[in-house]
């Protein structure tokens, strides 16, 4: 299935759907994308992954969470999308799936191995069995010591896998991992007594010398200089910049207690090492130098020449080698064991197995070693191809669509063509040497091997008498290793088996056993010989490209159908291109899709099969993708319009709940203060003071407002329940009486409350006995100056400026003040005075009836009111004059209460008016006294 995603790319992430398939297309694509840190890239579900040479960051645990249960076109290319699709694969359709990895030398097999394994330990066991963990730990460690036992520095890769590796990782039915399988390949076990210059034995041979303690090197008859061993110096300076090996000694010695190794085994294991190095060093002995064979019926020992006994040595060094590398592989086949690793082992168990194996390989001289590495390869590619074939056959079938893959058919038929040939069967080809050369006609292309070494290599021989040594070891594990040596030298020998037959047969049985699990590939290629995380070497790049078979790969994708989706995930995917399938299609999916094909006039490019729709071209999955780029930024608009209206509506949901919330609280608040005042308050209406001493209780701050309101309610309330006895008419006198009350209560002691205030005093009769002149003379005076009313009038006592008394009457309208001689008809003597001038008036705390009404100008008016019924009327006129000035100039009436003497101006002057109290008959009269002036008043009889 061809990969597409979203977020930004680099090239094209699937070649499957490169435009045009060329070498040269191909190989740009590549480029661009490793420049670029896109290290994987599809061939529909293959994974491409170029070696970063550096450390990249993407496998961590957000990564994981991206990749996990997601189609593998959802997201960028990523080796986790493969590993979840066998994962998945493996769990829900319970087959066995198998992950090939292959790639040459340093091209990161065994890294994306490794990958691969921790992300399946990452999203297995969610539950967090301990036996599940220890076994995921288990299957990790066992890298370790495999590294460290199968691996060497080469020249191409500082930590090269010597060995291929198959392992099947087992399941539960839950889906978590509950054991392993290992089974090796061919170790190349010529490097335990040679090595390349720049070259390095196994790792495991400097990790002991470098790693292990003093003492035990010293028990083992060792040194630390690495460099005294012939098994171990070939190479040169064995160090690597990246290698620790006294660090690894350490790990390996954690890894192989933690897995389970029995201590004296691994007391073994180091001694057997020590033992090979020694066996270099020694001088040559019996065992070394002759061989017992059986003739006729007669044991009878040969000697060795020179180069037999050397020859002898070296197989039996490489022999105790391998023969150690197989049991840690048998052993910790044990320990991994599904059946006894402790986890529950019952019922249906399926395995996902990965298999790291070296690549095609093509040398200057190809020998026994590259013929059976590429023979595995070859093989690994029919199966590829058969399998293909054999998935495109049953999904075509499937699905109800012609079958028509005329390219894939020849591809088969390829590979079972005659594709050998020598200088005899092709005496015109000159590149091929009579008797040493044949050349095979390989897949990824044709290699020359050469014969030479061929047999002995093939023939891989080790005498008895080694193995018969070893068997009578008095070490058990020693023993375990060797037990062939247990037969006679007079028994006859039944020939073994060759290597290459061997090889062969466990390559045979590894195809049969990939064939019978739904495979997933990855191909590794190594970007340039130098390590470099930036170089991208072409030449090297195409060739590993060719020997991959990575184009015929493409090619086996896009005959046919490039491109093939599940119609409802087509729909889901391109819905948002045409009017009528977005947001949602009204009617079945695969008419949604129909309309999606026409609506981009691709018709005749597509089939549709029973639950799939298959697509010819890349190019019309590109105006697919296209059309929904264009799209995808107005969604992604309209989105976040949406979400930000979603987010602002639950905004002003929870505003309006909080304000609900604060509403009813403060409600419940006020309902219950509003209670406790009613409790309060319920009686006040039968007592006598309707509540006037009630103790308000302390509101909450919201309702203080309240509260004040409410005071002037209930104050307004028992203004209103005292006045409610008083007649209508007399209401405006007591509301100057109350007026008079607030300024005079306490600081006068008699201001007429008790009598009835009558005001206009000289409109009576009994007052005056000329009311028809006054009354006569204010309607004129009305007329003129234009007032309203007479607030006030009485005969008055006034001093004049010569500081005597003049009888007069005095008239307070609601803006004038006139002084009228009652003599002369009630003439005004001047003209009316208006109350803005009026600044204050002062009074006296006596019973006299003295009014100074100070007057902006220099001469305030110093009356004495009089009236031959003797009455208390200043309280009324206080009160007349502070209503007026309240209601017609808004402001309080400036009144001083004084103690018998009261300031004024008179003719500009500053002057006092003393009351003294004389007596006298006549009534009130003003007098000087020195500057200032007296009214004499009549003391009380
Ligand atoms: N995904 C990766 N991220 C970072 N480094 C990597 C990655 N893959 C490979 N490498 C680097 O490349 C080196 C070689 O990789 P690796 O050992 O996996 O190659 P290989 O194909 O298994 O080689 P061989 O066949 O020789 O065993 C690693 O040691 C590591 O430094």
């Amino acid at each position: 299935m061809a990969a597409i995603h979203e977020g930004p790319e680099f090239g094209i992430g699937d070649f499957v759907l490169l435009p045009e398939l060329t070498l040269d297309a191909f190989m740009q694509n590549l480029k661009n994308r490793f420049e670029k840190g896109r290290i994987y890239t599809y061939i529909g579900e293959v994974v491409v992954s170029v070696n970063p040479y550096r450390q990249v960051d993407l496998y961590g645990k957000n990564y994981v969470d991206q990749y996990r249960g997601r189609e593998i076109y959802e997201r960028p290319p990523h080796i986790f999308a493969l590993a979840d699709s066998a994962y998945k694969t493996m769990k829900r359709q319970s087959k066995d799936t198998c992950i090939v990895i292959s790639g040459e030398s340093g091209s990161g097999k065994t890294e994306a191995s490794k990958i691969i394994m921790r992300y399946i330990a990452a999203v297995t066991n969610v539950s967090g069995q301990r036996e599940v963990e220890r076994v995921k730990d288990v299957l990790i460690l066992t890298n370790v010591i495999l590294e460290a036992f199968g691996n060497a520095k080469t020249n191409r890769n500082d930590n090269s896998s010597r060995f291929g590796k198959y392992m099947d990782i087992n399941f539960d039915f839950k889906g978590d991992p509950i054991g392993g399988h290992i089974n090796n390949y061919l170790l190349e076990k010529s490097r335990v007594v040679f090595q390349q210059t720049g070259e390095r034995n196994f790792h495991s041979f400097y990790q002991l010398l470098v790693g292990a303690p003093e003492d035990r090197l010293s028990q083992m008859g060792l040194t630390r200089d690495t460099t005294l061993y012939h098994y171990v110096n070939q190479g040169g300076d064995p160090k690597a910049a990246m290698i620790d090996d006294r660090g690894d000694y350490k790990s390996v010695v954690a890894a192989l207690k933690n897995s389970g190794f029995d201590p004296k085994d691994i007391e073994t294991l180091w001694n057997v090492i020590a033992a090979v190095l020694h066996l270099r060093q020694m001088h040559l002995e019996r065992t070394l130098l002759s061989r017992v064979i059986a003739a006729g019926g007669q044991v009878v020992e040969k000697g060795l020449n020179v180069s037999e006994a050397l020859y002898a040595r070296d197989a039996f060094a490489k022999a105790i080698y391998n023969r150690m590398f197989t049991w840690i592989v048998g052993r910790i086949n044990e320990l991994i064991d599904p059946k006894h690793s402790g986890v529950r082992y019952a019922g249906k168990n399926t395995v996902i197995g990965v298999l790291d194996i070296y690549g095609f390989e093509i040398f200057d001289n190809n020998s026994f070693e590259q013929f059976c590495i590429n023979y595995c390869n070859e093989k690994l590619q029919q199966l590829f191809i058969e399998l293909v074939l054999k998935q495109e056959q049953e999904e075509y079938m499937k699905e109800g669509i012609e079958w028509q893959h005329m390219f894939l058919d020849a591809m088969a038929q390829k590979l079972k063509s005659e594709r050998f040939t020598c200088r005899k069967l092709a005496p015109a080809d000159k590149s091929l040497e009579h008797n040493r050369d044949f050349r095979i006609m390989h897949y990824a292309g044709d290699v020359t091997y050469s014969v030479v070494g061929f047999i002995d290599k093939n023939k891989d021989m080790l005498f008895m008498d080694f193995k018969r040594l070893l068997f009578n070891s008095s070490n058990n594990l020693i023993k375990s290793m060797w037990p062939e040596g247990k037969q006679l030298v007079t028994e006859t020998t039944k020939r073994p088996t060759t290597a290459g037959t061997d090889f062969k047969n466990s390559i045979i049985a590894l195809v049969e056993n990939l064939a019978s699990k739904t495979p997933f590939y990855v191909r590794c290629i190594k970007p340039n010989e130098i390590k470099s995380p930036v170089q991208f070497n072409d030449t090297r790049c195409k060739h590993q490209v060719m020997y991959l078979g990575l184009l015929e790969n493409v090619r086996v994708r896009r005959a046919g159908f490039a491109y093939r989706m599940a119609y409802d995930r087509f729909l889901h995917r391109y819905k948002c291109i045409a009017r009528d399938t977005w947001p949602n299609f009204r009617g079945n999916v695969v008419d949604g899709v129909k309309y999606l094909v026409n609506s981009q006039n691709c018709g005749q490019d597509v089939k549709y099969g029973r639950s799939k729709i298959f697509i010819r071209s890349p190019q019309t999955i590109f105006a697919f993708e296209e059309a929904r780029d264009r799209k995808i930024p107005g969604i992604v608009l309209f989105l976040q319009k949406m979400v930000r209206g979603a987010l602002a509506r639950k905004k002003a949901r929870q505003l309006r709940a909080m304000y609900l919330i604060m509403g009813c609280f403060k409600r419940y608040k006020m309902r219950n203060y509003i209670l406790m005042i009613v409790e309060r308050f319920r009686n006040v209406r039968q007592t006598r003071d309707f509540g006037k001493n009630v103790q308000w209780p302390s509101p909450p701050a919201v309702l203080q407002g309240l509260v004040d309101m409410l005071k002037k309610v209930h104050s307004r309330w028992r203004a209103h329940m005292i006045l409610r006895k008083i007649p209508k008419e007399e209401r405006p006198q007591w509301h100057l009486k109350v007026l008079a009350g607030d300024l005079l209560m306490r600081r006068r002691p008699e201001w007429g409350l008790k009598r009835k205030w009558e005001g206009n005093y000289l409109a009576q009769t009994r007052e005056n006995s000329s009311t028809a002149d006054f009354v006569s003379q204010i309607n004129l005076l009305k007329s003129k100056d234009g007032f309203t009313k007479v607030l006030f009038s009485s005969f008055v006592r006034k001093a004049n400026k010569h500081n005597k008394t003049a009888e007069r009457a005095i008239v307070f309208t609601d803006k004038f003040i006139y002084k009228l001689d009652h003599k002369k008809h009630f003439k005004a003597m001047q003209k009316g005075i208006p109350f803005t001038n009026v600044t204050g008036v002062s009074i006296t705390q006596g019973s006299d009836q003295l009014i100074v009404v100070h007057l902006s100008g220099g001469n305030d008016l110093v009356l004495c009111l009089y009236s031959h019924v003797n009455e208390e009327r200043i309280g009324e006129l206080v009160g007349i004059l502070a209503n007026l000035i309240n209601r017609q100039y808004s402001r309080d009436l400036k009144l001083r209460v004084e103690n018998g003497r009261i300031g004024c101006m008179l003719g500009d002057k500053s002057r006092s008016v003393i009351v003294r109290q004389m007596a006298t008959n006549n009534g009130p009269v003003f007098r000087k006294e020195g500057s200032d002036l007296s009214l004499l008043i009549p003391s009380p009889s």
